[in-house]
């Protein structure tokens, strides 16, 4: 019989999110015999002495989850600890399944051994009961080389109990990546409302939301742009955009602005070490503010706009989702579609580079990195994502433009693709 609390009902599968492109999926199975036969066991789980251990709290778009999740990534680096490689890990439901999506961690301890299962224990028991800690996910091998997982539910004042015991079994890659379902409330808010709860959520720890929110209060809702053209340029770093929009701003006589925009621009180190879910709230505010910005100045002059809507989703959806370009959400998904709330451009253009004249220019400026764009240099496929996703956003979408060649040369391309969309200005 399978052991307590394994059901074929309650199947969670679980996909490592390893340095490579590949998720490396498993799932646990009842019964000794049941499932896998044949099949390699994940590669992620390391031989003896190596030990391995889990940790996923719910990815659901909670503040107190959010924190936790950061909480925990920031100790597994703390201590004796420090020697474990940590890998992503996300637990979600066996097609047809209802259980919600979970993020965590697949914790690799290459020498084995007590001391890191106790460091475990102490880390979990030291975060509080609310929310409540994870269980700890516990991998061991069977007499016949068979592994299995067992979840243990620490008591707060010592001890354990064992909730589960089941086999690990190599399982097929889910058809979507699991992150994709959650992406339009964890990462993506597709209304100012959306964005808003989060970040009210937060001005108990965090005194600038507060600010950030009388800001956006101020604003009118629902902004309407004037007669004259708003056009936005968006890209990667360092493909030109302050570049191209100070030119074109030179050129048509017309307003500069930028999102995030300049009164909330002291707060964005604040809000960049926060959890995705409280970054990206933060942003996609920044664009609302900026909107009203756009509705006042497209009364008096054209409006240029550095980065805007755009850049806020692309990076949201590239960062959350792991591995391939094709572990994309599909196009027309929710997440490319532009909200319904916010003021649209009459024009974006994307600008783009081939990633060796980017570093180039990269190097060229010479400016201090910031974590992300490092990120974006050395992982050509996080540039792909941002890219791709770009150019799959829709209503409006982005018209690419070859940014490599002269400044000369590409502020003339967008100038007439300014005139053709926007008329006679
Ligand atoms: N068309 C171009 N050809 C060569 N270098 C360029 C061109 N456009 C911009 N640059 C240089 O590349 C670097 C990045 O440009 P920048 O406009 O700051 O990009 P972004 O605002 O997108 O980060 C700057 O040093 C800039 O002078
Ligand atoms: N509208 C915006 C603008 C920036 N961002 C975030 O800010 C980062 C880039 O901002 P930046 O100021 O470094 O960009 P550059 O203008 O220097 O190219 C991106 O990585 C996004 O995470 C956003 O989410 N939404």
């Amino acid at each position: 019989a399978p052991p307590a609390g394994c059901s074929a009902q309650a199947r969670p599968c679980f996909a490592v999110e390893g340095p490579g492109a590949d998720l490396v999926c498993f799932t646990l199975s009842g019964s000794e015999g049941a499932g896998g036969s044949g099949r390699p066991l994940p590669r992620c789980f390391l031989p003896a002495p190596a030990r391995c251990y889990s940790l996923c709290v719910p990815a659901a778009p909670s503040v107190p989850a959010a924190r936790l999740h950061r909480r925990l990534r920031q100790r597994l680096r703390q201590g004796p600890l420090a020697r474990c490689r940590v890998l992503g890990l996300l637990c979600y439901s066996a097609p047809g399944g209802q259980a919600a999506l979970e993020k965590g961690f697949l914790i690799q301890d290459p020498q084995g051994g007590a001391e890191t299962e106790r460091a475990l224990e102490e880390l979990l028991r030291g975060q509080g009961a609310l929310p409540p800690p994870p269980p700890l996910g516990v991998y061991e091998a069977g007499e016949r080389g068979e592994l299995w997982q067992c979840l243990w539910a620490l008591r707060g004042a010592g001890g354990r109990d064992l909730l589960r015991r089941a086999r690990v079994v190599a399982a097929e890659e889910p058809p979507l990546h699991p992150a994709v379902p959650g992406l339009r409330h964890a990462a993506v808010f597709l209304s100012l409302e959306a964005a808003r709860s989060v970040v009210e959520q937060c001005t108990s720890f965090i005194p600038e939301a507060t600010a950030v929110l009388d800001l956006v209060d101020k604003c009118p809702k629902h902004s309407k742009k004037g007669d004259f053209p708003v056009i936005v340029i968006e890209g990667l770093d360092a493909t030109g955009k302050t570049t191209v929009t100070q030119s074109v701003k030179d050129s048509l006589n017309a307003l500069l602005l930028r999102s995030p925009p300049a009164c909330i621009s002291q707060w964005r180190k604040t809000f960049d070490d926060e959890p995705t879910l409280i970054r990206r709230a933060f942003y996609a505010l920044g664009n609302y503010i900026v909107a009203s910005e756009i509705a006042k100045a497209s009364t008096e002059s054209p409006v240029v706009v550095d980065r805007y809507w755009h850049s806020t989703a692309a990076y949201a959806i590239a960062t959350e989702i792991s591995g391939k370009v094709q572990n994309l959400p599909p196009t027309q998904h929710e997440v490319y579609q532009w909200p319904e709330d916010l003021l649209k451009p009459d024009l974006v253009l994307l600008l783009t580079v081939s990633p060796e004249e980017r570093i180039r220019r990269l190097q060229g400026r010479g400016l201090e990195k910031t974590e992300e764009e490092t990120e974006l240099e050395a992982n050509s496929l996080f540039r792909q994502k941002v890219e791709e996703s770009y150019k799959r956003m829709e209503n409006p979408g982005c018209q690419e433009v070859d940014a490599s060649p002269s400044r000369e040369e590409v502020l003339r391309t967008v100038l007439h693709l300014i005139k053709k969309h926007c008329g006679s200005l």
